[in-house]
């Protein structure tokens, strides 16, 4: 049973300049010229939807100087800060953890359109288990989650994030919750996020199953 109430932060660059590695998007997932940027807030929205869908999170920040994705988070019940310092992703987590005024924190990575709420409720509940945790992503490299409760969050995501958020403290968690493990990076790492069944935005862009609630 979850006990604390957390605060999630999701950090966004401007749409064009994100997910890099899904252009060119893939065979048959082709659409108009802005169907990368769309693509890319479709998977933000649905990761926000579902953060704030469970009853662990007290609220999301959306870390962004992007219009179109501040617009989208707040429409869907989502607060934005603007992406400052403007030094990169964990400078703007920190600016993004400190701007919430929680003391549980937990970043959040922006591109998991399988996630399910029940998915992070378990996550966080877990979280419980020690100051500084974090979910490593389904190649076990990289880190989807990180919490942060009564201490300093001190994110380190990038390549090879797992090993150095372990070397920082921080305790990995591992449970079923494929859909949290499932981040995008490339058309393959899409491809397996439609195999789990994704939120409604990138269902309906894509034409994929919806994933299943409960
Ligand atoms: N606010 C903010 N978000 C960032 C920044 N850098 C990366 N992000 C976000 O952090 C998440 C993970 O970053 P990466 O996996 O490096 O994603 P990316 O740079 O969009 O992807 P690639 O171009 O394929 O490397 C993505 O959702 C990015 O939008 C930054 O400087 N500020
Ligand atoms: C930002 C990260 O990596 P990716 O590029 O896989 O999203 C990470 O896993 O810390």
């Amino acid at each position: 049973m979850a006990v604390r109430a957390w605060s999630v932060v999701v950090p966004a660059k401007r749409l064009p300049l994100a997910k890099s590695r899904l252009t060119p998007l893939p065979e048959g997932l082709e659409g108009p010229p802005d169907a990368h940027d769309r693509l890319v807030l479709a998977l933000l929205a649905d990761t926000v939807a579902a953060a704030l869908a469970s009853p662990a999170v007290a609220g999301v920040l959306v870390v962004t100087d992007d219009p179109a994705a501040a617009a989208e988070v707040t429409r869907l019940g989502a607060r934005t800060v603007p992406d400052e310092p403007d030094r990169g992703l964990n400078p703007a987590l920190e600016h993004g953890a400190r701007a919430t005024g929680g003391t549980a924190v937990a970043a959040l990575s922006s591109d998991l359109p399988a996630l399910r709420p029940e998915e992070l409720t378990a996550a966080l509940a877990a979280a419980e288990a020690a100051p500084r945790c974090f979910v490593p992503d389904a190649q076990g490299t990289g880190t989807t989650l990180l919490t942060a409760a009564g201490t300093g969050l001190s994110p380190a995501f990038g390549a090879g994030s797992a090993r150095r958020h372990a070397a920082g403290g921080a305790v990995p968690l591992t449970g079923d919750w494929p859909g949290l493990e499932r981040d995008v990076d490339t058309p393959g790492d899409l491809r397996g996020a439609l195999a789990l069944g994704v939120g409604p935005h990138t269902a309906a862009l894509l034409g994929g199953a919806t994933r299943a609630s409960g």
